[in-house]
């Protein structure tokens, strides 16, 4: 089920803060309802929120028709800024925003309803190369699934965490259409709840056996003997290997580390920052305490006590047994073979 759906002049985005008991498309006519859609978590995963602001950057470029070329160009560079205080930690965004305000850039001479057009074309076409790419990662990452294989996976990372198939959960989807006869664990991945909202919802629809456990679960897992492997996905990935995924996801990788279980993450070359050589250098949404004490509108916590919402953790690659991309894979990333991915 892809998230998002653009109509020309909307941006329609499936309101992901309530699946799986509502599919709800809210319609956003203009930037500042897309980047809202963004921070409130409507949409989410690093592709999905890439391809958002490409698209929210079209629909501020039609909102913007009617100014003057010149207001036009400074008009547009403020819809990249308010896009890109959205949230800080996955990439994909900054790596849209950048290739968006390069076209602009490129086209400046164009009037107004040309270039704008040109924008429509660009946020279109990243998100067809999403889906190609992310097939192609599912295929680099099909030697790396046995058949059989009992998969732990952490958060979502599928449809909904992209334009359409998945990262990690692309790499599930390739190696059940090829006939591996693979099971999944889909930590629960408090407190957004993505793994047993999202990812269960989505390997349910696709007949992809799936079984929900709660995050403090994976070490009873492994130790029981009941996983073959864990593939997750990415936020930002640096120079060296080290990889920035939803919190929780370190915790896994030290786990797996322990046990001798292959430990993979899965994420296009869009989410590869080559301009940070490591991982201490990527900065971690904090989100609000509130997303934590309260569920589903309830509190679980006491009024007045405080709670840590870091959204994100940075696994090192000395714990990553592979990185699978749309370029191929790495196998014990590290600086030097990292580079052989440019
Ligand atoms: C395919 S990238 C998905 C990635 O994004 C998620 O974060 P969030 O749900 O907060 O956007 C999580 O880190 C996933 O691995």
């Amino acid at each position: 089920m892809q998230p998002l759906r653009f109509t020309g002049r909307t941006l329609d985005v499936l309101d992901q803060t309530l699946l799986p008991e509502q599919e709800v498309w809210e319609t956003c006519d203009t930037y500042e309802l897309v980047a809202e859609a963004i921070e409130k978590m409507k949409v989410r995963g690093a592709p999905a929120i890439g391809a958002t602001a490409a698209y929210g950057i079209a629909i501020g470029a039609q909102q913007g028709l009617e100014l003057s070329k010149g207001e036009f160009l400074s008009y547009l560079e403020g819809v990249c800024e308010r896009l890109a205080k959205t949230r800080p930690t996955a990439v994909n965004l900054f790596w849209a925003i950048k290739r968006m305000r390069g076209l602009i850039q490129t086209n400046a001479d164009l009037d107004v309803a040309d270039l704008t057009k040109l924008i429509i074309a660009e946020a279109n076409l990243i998100a067809e190369e999403d889906v190609r790419l992310n097939k192609q990662m599912g295929q680099h990452g099909l030697p790396y699934i046995p058949e059989n294989a009992r998969i732990l996976t952490h958060c979502n990372t599928g449809s909904l965490a992209t334009v359409d198939y998945g990262t990690a959960l692309g790499v599930i989807r390739a190696a059940h259409d090829a006939g591996r006869n693979v099971t999944v664990y889909a930590d629960e991945t408090r407190p957004y709840l993505q793994g047993a909202r999202l990812t269960a919802f989505e390997l349910h629809r696709d007949n992809i056996p799936v079984t929900v456990v709660t995050d403090s679960m994976a070490g009873y897992l492994m130790q029981q003997g009941m996983v073959d492997l864990v593939i997750v996905g990415a936020d930002r990935i640096t120079a060296n290997g080290d990889a920035a995924n939803k919190i929780g996801t370190y915790s896994l990788a030290v786990l797996a580390k322990h046990h001798g279980i292959p430990f993979y993450v899965a994420a296009p070359m869009s989410t590869v920052d080559y301009e940070l050589e490591t991982g201490a250098s990527i900065e971690i949404e904090q989100r609000s305490a509130d997303e934590v004490v309260f569920i589903g509108g309830k509190r679980m916590a006491p009024e007045g006590v405080s709670a840590l919402h870091p959204a994100f953790d940075v696994t090192p690659h000395e714990l990553i047994t592979a990185i699978i991309t749309d370029r191929g894979a790495v196998e014990s990333p590290d600086e030097e073979r990292m580079a052989k991915l440019k």
